[in-house]
């Protein structure tokens, strides 16, 4: 399946989709390992590593772009979905070079899902 979205990050990347129904923090969020440490989220205790990470938008701290950063830069962090993009999320992607594509109906893709991220023409596919 292919969803129609909008460019924000490019390059291409392909992996296995980790979904937040709830908009998420990086500050405070997740660790510098990956691992979710926001109790309040649904995915507390899980990894980003080599995952796409899917949530509908970036909240809290501008620190989070730095966060975000990090995590790609450690290869950790292979891309982001969002449903709308903001600058903290936009800002720390392009930063890690990691591909970002927002605009994306986020509820048709569902946890462990592989996915690509095709952030040069702004399409995702569910393999
Ligand atoms: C850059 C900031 C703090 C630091 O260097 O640790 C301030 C971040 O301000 P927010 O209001 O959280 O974006």
């Amino acid at each position: 399946m292919e969803l129609k979205g909008r460019s924000i990050s490019k390059g291409i990347t392909e992996g296995i989709a980790i979904v937040s129904k709830e908009p998420f923090s990086f500050l405070g969020g997740v660790n510098e390992e990956g691992i979710i440490i926001d109790k309040n989220s649904e995915l507390y205790g899980e990894s980003l590593k080599n995952k796409i990470f899917v949530f509908p938008y970036g909240k809290g701290s501008t620190v989070g772009s730095y966060v975000i950063y990090g995590l790609a830069k450690r290869g950790i962090l292979k891309g982001i979905i969002n449903k709308e993009c903001e600058p903290i999320v936009a800002t720390g992607a392009i930063l890690g070079k990691i591909p970002l594509v927002d605009k994306v109906d986020i509820e048709k893709i569902k946890n462990g899902d592989r996915v690509v991220v095709d952030g040069n023409s702004g399409v995702v596919i569910i393999k």
